[in-house]
């Protein structure tokens, strides 16, 4: 096993190499400490432009995950790799499932939010990135709107224009249409194609809907838990673009049919 520190290059967007995470939480009484291994030998990597989906049961592991590739958590061991240079920080965007938007701010100001911290770029530069981001999610009407004044959808817009406000490489996403109704689920994941499709940035898309995976990646990642690890990586190979009326075809069916039969083999083997 590698240094748990050590973040190395590769030609791959992003490559985990046999990476562990084991939390160890301590009881509050003297009582043995409790061990979870919510990742166990997870090895990945992910071209440069790829959408990647991971699906699995609650606590296999898919937040860990994510906060491992962002740094917020420490692996075990293993290596992480990006490729080419610069900060962590910029490689990266986030969005949670909750936008978590600040309320006072305007829908604009939220897009500048992390501008206005570390005055990265010259002022008109970023408000005009502001206004392109806007207009690109549909939601110049709203630039001086509050985020109370938006649907959840809208929120949740603003909370991907604001993770790619400064033009990361990749776009990691947790749960991010989890808090929406169904409707609005499925017009959130087509702009989110829309928006890839132009941009091709990297993306690690984690869903609890396996139809979500199979019609916006390129190949989808089935995790299973105790320990939380990778049963298999299955390859989406439907054409683009795609929409919505694909989910009615045969040959997303059985994408979706192997996939839940995956999961289905490996809960009963637990
Ligand atoms: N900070 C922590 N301390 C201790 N255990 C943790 C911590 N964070 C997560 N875990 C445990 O690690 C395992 C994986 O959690 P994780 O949140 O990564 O799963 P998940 O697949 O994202 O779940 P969900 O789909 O419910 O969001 C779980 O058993 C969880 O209880």
């Amino acid at each position: 096993m590698g240094d748990a520190s050590t973040t190395v290059a590769t030609e791959h967007a992003v490559e985990l190499r046999h990476v562990y995470k084991r939390y160890t939480t301590r009881k509050a009484r003297r009582g043995a400490p409790r061990v979870v291994d919510a990742l166990h030998d997870v090895s990945l990597s992910v071209a440069q432009g790829e959408f990647v989906s991971i699906v699995g049961p609650s606590g296999c592991g898919k937040s860990t995950l994510l906060k491992v590739l962002l740094g917020l958590t420490r692996r075990t061991a293993g290596e992480v790799a990006f490729s080419g240079t610069g900060d962590h920080q910029h490689r990266l965007g986030m969005v949670f499932q909750q936008p978590l938007l600040l309320p006072w701010r305007t829908v604009t100001r939220n897009l500048l939010v992390s501008q206005d911290i570390n005055h990265r770029l010259p002022p008109a530069e970023a408000n005009e990135r502001a206004a392109g981001m806007l207009k690109m999610l549909g939601l110049e009407e709203f630039a001086d709107r509050y985020p109370a004044e938006l649907s959840g959808g809208m929120q949740q817009r603003v909370g991907i224009g604001r993770a790619l406000m400064h033009d990361p490489q990749i776009l990691l996403m947790d749960e991010p249409f989890g808090a929406l109704d169904a409707m609005t689920r499925d017009q959130m994941g087509m702009d989110l194609l829309r928006i890839w499709e132009r941009d091709r940035k990297t993306v690690l898309f984690v869903t609890h809907s396996i139809p979500e995976s199979v019609l916006l990646s390129d190949r989808v990642v089935v995790m299973t838990p105790r320990p939380g690890r990778i049963a298999d990586v299955i390859d989406v190979d439907l054409p683009r673009p795609r929409g919505l009326e694909n989910i009615n075809t045969p040959e997303f069916g059985e994408i979706v049919r192997r996939i839940r039969t995956l999961l289905n083999s490996e809960n009963s083997a637990h």
